[in-house]
């Protein structure tokens, strides 16, 4: 059967998805000032490789560990779930299905403790 990737439209997809993602939160401003010292294109070519490879996409993500990236950044559950429900707007924005969008939710949400409160 189709990978998650392939379901959401492979590498096309996955970068229309993530450009949507990213401009939810450009326009948030609770999530934002976290990114105040980020590099976009960098954010941008990580997340995607790290959501290919989530998804069973043919990457594998080789940059820092979820711990490493967000230790420091003193992230909340209500900053976690904030995020998520970007991510949903993003999703529903480029026409990902409900049950995709569920299966996609399912393979992040066992992340939460390797990025909140930390
Ligand atoms: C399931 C949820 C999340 C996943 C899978 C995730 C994943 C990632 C990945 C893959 C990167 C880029 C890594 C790289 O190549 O350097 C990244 C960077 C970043 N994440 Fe997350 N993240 C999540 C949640 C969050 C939350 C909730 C926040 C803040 C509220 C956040 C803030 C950041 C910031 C600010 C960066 C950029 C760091 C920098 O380049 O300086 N992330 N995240």
């Amino acid at each position: 059967s189709p990978s998650l990737y392939q379901q959401i439209g492979a590498e096309a997809g996955a970068e229309r998805l993530v450009d949507a993602f990213i401009n939810q939160i450009g326009n948030d401003a609770q999530i934002l000032p976290f990114f105040a010292n980020a590099s976009v294109a960098h954010f941008r070519a990580g997340f995607l490789t790290h959501m290919c490879d989530v998804l069973d996409g043919p990457c594998e993500y080789r940059g820092d560990s979820m711990v490493q990236i967000h230790t420091g950044m003193a992230i909340k559950e209500a900053d976690f779930n904030r995020v998520v429900e970007l991510l949903i707007a993003a999703m529903d924005e480029v026409g990902i299905s409900v049950p995709v969008q569920n299966q996609i939710l399912a393979r992040l949400a066992p992340l939460r403790g390797e990025i909140i409160k930390i």
